[in-house]
């Protein structure tokens, strides 16, 4: 294949409600869509995770776009490509900036398994036809409220149930939600709000039975993990700390985590994201696929992903009604007693929705 026209597209999409975290609020959810087009017209789609403002990794939006148009495009536009993996390998050049690299790299996978004839899932090497998924529930103004949405997606059928925590809301909240709901698959994530300091805290979340503790430290920090997960029984699940093959090696290494949640975004690609997988499967360590708050194509892109063998933990991906009013694909992600259909059509096995997707469209550029 050969990339001849990339079109970017600034999205604004209105949530149907704010989400909640120890870092910030999300109340809608911008992000970047890519059309790729290679020299035989089929078209590819991507799409790009970074919030606004950069407090769960270093990028925004705008550095998005700019490291896209400034330094990935030159270097895909016009060149031969046989297979996607070499896309990664092109932008080893480019340090870091993982959502941009994946967003442009998701279209190339998904130009590549429309013209090989398959599933992107089936491209990747996934073989599930179905996936479990969980559900992400933000911090909530009082623990009522909290119990009310996880006795309404307990309900719906989701598999887990993960809960924002931050400093001076977690043992209360975690302990009126394991009283309520005893035998819930439930986890935490902190979103690196915590420090070696609150150990004693931390501690106190062994008694509630949680499938693990998603990112208590430092964003930056594997060492600080390691010495947590010794005086830890239940397992550390590294996020933010994690943007790279290297980075799980080394912290598998270290013995800082027990479970590796992959986000396509934050790994800088598919191919990084599948890499990462296949060596947590020789290591014998679980692993789920992440959320970014993902329109369409993002889902899309997480359920294929999550149809490889190793993906053994329910992931995030919600269905597109649980965020969207309208997503921007048809027919929408749809979650059936916790369960999501792989789509086993070619590409991504959505089509993206042009009538909604120019009406959510606040900007665009075409770049040849
Ligand atoms: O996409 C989803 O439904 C999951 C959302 C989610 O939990 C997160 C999205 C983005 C940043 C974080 O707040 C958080 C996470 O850390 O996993
Ligand atoms: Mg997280």
């Amino acid at each position: 294949m050969r990339i001849e026209e990339i079109t970017i597209r600034h999205l604004k999409m209105a949530m149907k409600a704010p989400f909640k975290t120890s870092f910030g609020t999300v109340h809608e959810k911008e992000l970047l869509l890519l059309e790729v087009k290679d020299v035989t017209g089929t078209i590819g789609w991507g799409e790009a995770v970074a919030f606004v403002a950069p407090w769960y990794t270093e990028e925004t939006l705008k550095t998005t776009w700019h490291i896209l148009e400034d330094f990935l495009m030159p270097i895909l536009l016009h060149k031969d490509i046989v297979h996607p993996d070499e896309v990664s390998a092109m932008f080893t050049p480019i340090r870091r900036n993982c959502m941009a690299k994946a967003s442009i790299e998701g279209a190339v996978w998904d130009i590549y398994a429309q013209q090989s004839k398959q599933s992107l899932a089936h491209a990747l090497g996934g073989s599930k036809e179905m996936i479990e998924v969980g559900i992400s529930v933000g911090i909530q103004s009082s623990i009522q409220k909290l119990l009310d949405l996880i006795k309404g997606y307990v309900g719906m059928g989701y598999k887990r149930v993960k809960v924002k925590i931050k400093p001076g809301q977690d043992i209360e909240v975690i302990s009126a939600v394991r009283a309520t709901f005893p035998d819930l698959p439930l986890m935490v994530d902190a979103n690196s709000a915590y420090t070696l300091h609150d150990i004693d805290v931390l501690q106190q979340l062994d008694a509630y039975n949680l499938l693990m503790i998603e990112q208590p430290l430092a964003a930056d920090d594997i060492v600080d993990h390691a010495k947590l997960q010794k005086q830890l029984k239940t397992p550390i699940c590294l996020d933010e700390s994690i943007t790279s093959l290297e980075d799980v090696r080394k912290a598998v290494e270290l013995g800082s985590c027990g479970v590796i949640n992959i986000k396509i975004g934050r790994v800088g690609g598919l191919t990084e994201a599948k890499r990462i997988h296949d060596f947590c499967k020789e290591k014998d360590i679980p692993v789920w696929c992440g959320g970014m708050l993902e329109a369409g194509i993002g889902r899309a892109h997480n359920i294929a992903l999550t149809s490889l063998a190793n993906f053994v933990l329910p992931g995030d991906t919600a269905g597109s009604s649980h965020y969207w009013y309208e997503d921007i694909i048809t027919p929408e992600v749809v979650v059936e007693d916790g369960y999501i259909r792989v789509p086993q059509s070619i590409g991504i096995g959505y089509t993206p929705k042009m009538d909604v997707i120019e009406k959510l469209t606040i900007s665009k550029k075409v770049y040849r």
